[in-house]
């Protein structure tokens, strides 16, 4: 076998199982694919196979999709890892490279070039793009409970909108090198790779081949300072705002109150207090570009 597609078909309310039926004509005959049948099954059947070196797992769904296989497939790291995005905001696979036209993209999938990315790792879980705390995690938390629909970011900006009207800056800790620093904050996100929730651009600098997170810290914000500032966020012009500071780093620890959500690929893990690191080059990919 040189290939297990792990398909989950619910993934982008149907669009991922629209794109297995456009490619499915063209797989050959060395690949198997494998259906999801409900949360957390994505991860065991990436953990059956993590220990194949010459395979190459390909995660057909959307980024929650994509966290639930790399969680089977970590710590080992040995098999190749591919994606075929087909959920609602496909934010792991902008880094990629990857083709739109869907026989391409399952080209990309099986025989891509390889290259080593880094994971992240919050507490006991792996992720690809994003992890943070505050309100992004809160949006996060009631997204999670509400049906996505068009290309996910509409529900995130109703997410974002409710949230607005109660939230509050909490106290938090940060600890870095030995160091630490306590300031009100609105959200704290380490990125592994530059976007979330349908192509914002939290954490523009982020690059998963480089061995560090680069964080976006922002601190206390009015509530008629965070609508200008979201708008920023797509463009990533956010991190010039004098209440926003950058930081790169290969680890960082966050305290604050125990209550307080972490997100990490827009999936929920726990509370704080949470140490995040990086494992570089933890892991093989496909990618569309050589
Ligand atoms: N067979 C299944 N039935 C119901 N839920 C499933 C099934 N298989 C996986 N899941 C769950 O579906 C959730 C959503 O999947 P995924 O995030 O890939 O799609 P999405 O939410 O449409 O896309 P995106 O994350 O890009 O917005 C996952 O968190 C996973 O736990």
């Amino acid at each position: 076998m040189a290939a297990r597609i792990i398909l989950n078909p619910t993934a982008g309310n149907g669009k991922a199982q629209k794109l297995f039926e456009l490619i499915q004509a063209h797989l050959p005959n060395d690949v198997e694919v494998v259906r999801t049948t409900g949360p957390g099954h994505a991860t065991e059947l990436a953990r059956q196979v993590a220990d194949q070196e010459d395979l190459t797992v390909v995660s057909l769904g959307g980024d929650g999709t994509h966290h639930e296989v790399i969680n089977g497939l970590m710590p080992e790291g040995k098999t190749i890892f591919a994606v075929l995005p087909a959920g609602t905001g496909n934010d792991f696979v902008r880094t990629l490279g990857y083709p739109k036209s869907p026989r391409a993209m399952l080209d990309v999938a099986l025989y891509g070039a390889e290259r080593r990315i880094d994971v992240g790792r919050v507490n006991d879980e792996y992720f690809l793009t994003v992890s943070g705390v505050g309100f992004d995690a809160e949006v996060a938390g009631w997204v999670n409970q509400h049906e996505k629909k068009g290309n996910g970011t509409w529900i995130f900006l109703r997410g974002i909108l409710r949230h607005l009207v109660h939230f509050q800056a909490e106290q938090m800790t940060i600890h870095v090198d030995g160091a630490f620093r306590s300031e009100p904050t609105f959200l704290l996100a380490a990125g592994n790779s530059p976007y979330y929730a349908g192509g914002m651009k939290i954490c523009p600098e982020a690059d998963p081949g480089d061995g560090l997170f680069h964080v976006v810290w922002v601190k206390d914000l009015s509530r008629l300072g965070v609508l200008p500032l979201l708008t920023r966020v797509f463009r990533g012009t956010h991190v010039q705002h004098p209440q926003v500071k950058t930081f790169q780093t290969e680890q960082l620890t966050v305290e604050g109150p125990p209550n307080m959500l972490v997100h990490a690929d827009g999936e929920i893990v726990g509370h704080l207090p949470v140490t995040m690191t990086v494992i570089p080059a933890a892991i093989r990919v496909r990618t569309g570009r050589s």
